[in-house]
């Protein structure tokens, strides 16, 4: 199938999620567009600064450069269809999960809170830190960035997060999933979104002084390649510039449960519990 950028009428175009991959500019596009011949729906296309190639493959949409096949972007086929086959999406395996994400400064307690949940409400943890820190052990081709990624106190790019968060959720058997420390950014955000099909319920927010998180974050003793002074200035600034754009965005949704973090864990978790108490019973 050709690409069929060139001649779909903008004004049917609704851009989804745009980033940068492999260092060009990526966006996906929802096209209201109906091929005749093919009787079937286009919904989606990428653009970058180069002719693309559309492909329908058996389970997945991807989208590759003609010279040199590299794919630039791969997600369900359900999300192409989505917009026009509404039964598709429903029943889609990821789409009943309930997700809560886990938001807060390097150090604010994040990963401690979530082991709490798990012991007293039967969630999974999934930490998209922990993930990315897996893969490069995994000594997968992406290894090698995402080790420099998280030693400048970088965010990797979303395609590669995403994809992990959602092989670690569909190998679950739990539908219930705290995800911690995603979404870094809007990019996060919207692609996780985009390519899951979920919303989350609500987003434990963890304020906490940059002091006490600088504190935990030497004395963590993890043997953490970014758990240096260098590299905690830095992630304290990504999480400002990247991470209060998302909070404010779930707070305009009434999302956000802001929780006090300075606190001994304990203290902190009577605040969190009565959040997955309600959470329970609405459940
Ligand atoms: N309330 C607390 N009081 C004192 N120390 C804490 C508290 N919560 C967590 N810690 C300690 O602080 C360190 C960082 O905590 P944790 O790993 O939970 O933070 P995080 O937000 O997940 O960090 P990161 O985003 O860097 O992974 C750990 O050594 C942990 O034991
Ligand atoms: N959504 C994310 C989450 C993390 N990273 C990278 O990993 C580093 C460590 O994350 P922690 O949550 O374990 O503190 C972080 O500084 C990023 O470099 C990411 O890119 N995207």
């Amino acid at each position: 199938m050709s690409f069929p950028g060139s001649w779909i009428p903008r004004r049917l175009l609704r851009v989804l999620a745009s980033g940068t991959t492999d260092g060009s500019f990526l966006q996906i596009v929802r096209a209201n567009y109906r091929d005749k011949a093919a009787s079937q729906s286009l919904t989606c296309y990428l653009r970058t600064p180069f002719a693309t190639q559309f492909l329908r493959e058996r389970s997945w949409v991807s989208f590759r450069t003609p010279e040199s096949d590299s794919l630039l972007y791969q997600f369900p086929k359900y999300v192409s269809t989505e917009v026009e086959n509404s039964e598709a999406r429903d029943q889609h395996p990821m789409k009943a999960a309930k997700v809560v994400f886990v938001l807060g400064g390097p150090g604010s307690g994040k990963g401690t809170q979530c082991a709490l949940i798990v012991e007293h409400f039967g969630f999974t943890h999934l930490s998209a830190g922990d993930l990315l820190r897996a893969e490069i052990k995994s000594g997968s081709q992406n290894g090698a960035m995402i080790q420099s990624m998280i030693k400048e106190g970088k965010i990797v790019p979303s395609e590669v997060t995403v994809k992990l968060l959602q092989k670690a959720m569909l190998s679950s058997d739990n539908d219930k999933f705290l995800i911690d420390g995603f979404p870094r950014n809007e990019e996060n955000r919207s692609a996780f979104e985009l390519i899951t099909g979920i919303r989350p319920e609500f987003i434990l927010f963890f304020e906490c002084s940059e002091k006490e998180m600088e504190k935990r974050v030497l004395g963590r003793n993890e043997g953490r390649i970014d758990d240096n002074i260098e590299t905690i200035k830095k992630r304290f600034k990504v999480f400002i510039d990247s991470g209060l754009p998302v909070l404010k965005h779930y707070d305009s949704l009434g999302k956000l449960r802001k929780i006090n973090g300075d606190r001994m864990k304990e203290e902190v978790f009577e605040s969190v519990r009565p959040l997955f108490t309600a959470f329970a019973k609405k459940d």
